[in-house]
């Protein structure tokens, strides 16, 4: 099952044209690495992707949905309730404590507290955070990449999304981390887009893309 797919899709920023009939299909139960120079539009495709930048031209759907076709609102409830996201810095709510950043994504996409809570102390044990109650700001950069990964997938994503997930983390937990993102398609059945420039991370995925002339083209 497809669970994002960009057919023919063109988008010119300044003047710059950054996606020339780009097109790219994310299968449920695959993780799919996106290589490439600086500026070439990583991170706009994840934009495109979560719906925050809308393309010039193309089909973008994400989770069976078109999401050319639908409003800002529906855009963002789609979102909440079916993409997560994982940031280079973990970008949680730093007085918030592990738990309650997990349960805020939880409560945004409208799903009861208790039963919430149930899932959120279970995901963030299996991710080795057992003092749930800690202040995100207080923790390690390696233990907020976890917690941010418990938050991209409480609401059990079709897609989750990561942009230098591992870019502000030493060897031994960039590993850890990617290891984790990379497992998460055998676990929850989602796909996984991950940005990365670095190759030990790209490595670890199923199929690696890399942006050429606007386009993306496989690595063997
Ligand atoms: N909102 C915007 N307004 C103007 N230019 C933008 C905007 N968003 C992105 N760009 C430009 O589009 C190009 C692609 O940006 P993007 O952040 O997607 O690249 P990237 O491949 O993720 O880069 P990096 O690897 O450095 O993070 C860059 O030249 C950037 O300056």
């Amino acid at each position: 099952m497809v669970v994002a797919r960009l057919r023919e899709v063109s988008h010119t920023i300044a003047d710059r044209v950054l996606f020339d009939r780009l097109s790219l299909e994310v299968a449920a139960g695959e993780s799919v690495a996106v290589m490439g120079p600086s500026g070439t539009g990583k991170t706009t495709l994840l934009s495109v992707l979560l719906g925050l930048v809308r393309p010039e031209s193309g089909l973008v759907e994400v989770a069976g949905r078109d999401l050319s076709s639908m409003g800002a609102s529906a855009r963002a409830r789609h979102r909440a309730g079916h993409v997560g996201m994982v940031f280079q810095f973990g970008e949680l709510l730093p007085e918030l404590s592990a738990m309650e950043n997990v349960m805020l994504a939880a409560m945004l996409a409208g799903r009861r507290r208790g039963p919430s809570r149930d899932d959120a102390r279970k995901l963030l044990a299996a991710l080795g955070i057992e003092d749930v109650g800690v202040p995100a700001g207080a923790m390690s950069g390696g233990e907020r990449q976890r917690v941010a990964i418990a938050r991209a997938v409480i609401n059990r994503p079709r897609l989750v999304l990561a942009d230098e997930p591992t870019g502000a983390l030493d060897a031994a937990n960039r590993d850890h981390v990617a290891e984790l993102l990379h497992a998460l398609p055998r676990q929850w059945s989602c796909g996984v887009v991950v940005v990365t420039h670095d190759e030990k991370v790209a490595w670890g995925a199923d199929r690696v893309v890399t942006f050429a002339g606007g386009r993306l083209a496989g690595v063997s």
